[in-house]
């Protein structure tokens, strides 16, 4: 998660409306993708880090600084639906993310494919780095 953090870092104030979000995805204590949300807001992090992990996300374990988002504004596939159809077998995530796109969606969709889900690792480190996020109504 503290490296999840990092990258987070690195885009605070570049992502437009959207949250900067780090994603770490770790198989067999090695990481085998990573993301940072792109300048803009899109894509985001979690699709980045799925994209370079490929069939390495299978039983693996995600490390998120914000609730994967449980819809998309485009209409296209939620950052937690894709999470769950990698096959991730755990879900870490630090801070939770009040949009309407999210808002604990995210995290039921998650739980509901079997995914293992843990919340608030390094919760107040990463809430730092949404001090001046305001989550979409
Ligand atoms: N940037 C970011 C998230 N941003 C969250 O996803 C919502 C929908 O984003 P969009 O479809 O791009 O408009 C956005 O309002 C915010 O709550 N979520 C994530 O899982 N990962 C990311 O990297």
């Amino acid at each position: 998660m503290r490296r999840a953090i990092a990258l987070a870092r690195t885009q605070v104030g570049r992502t437009g409306d959207n949250p900067s979000v780090g994603c770490v995805i770790v198989r067999d204590g090695a990481v085998v993708g990573e993301g940072v949300t792109a300048p803009g807001g899109r894509p985001h992090a979690e699709e980045q880090a799925l994209i370079q992990a490929g069939e390495g996300a299978r039983g693996a374990t995600a490390y998120v600084t914000l609730e994967p988002c449980g819809q998309r504004s485009s209409g296209a596939p939620s950052c937690s639906a894709l999470l769950a159809q990698a096959g991730m077998a755990r879900v870490v995530v630090a801070c939770d993310d009040a949009s309407t796109f999210a808002g604990g969606r995210g995290m039921a969709r998650l739980r509901a494919a079997g995914v293992r889900l843990d919340q608030g690792l390094l919760g107040a480190e990463a809430a730092d780095l949404y001090s001046a996020y305001r989550p979409a109504k």
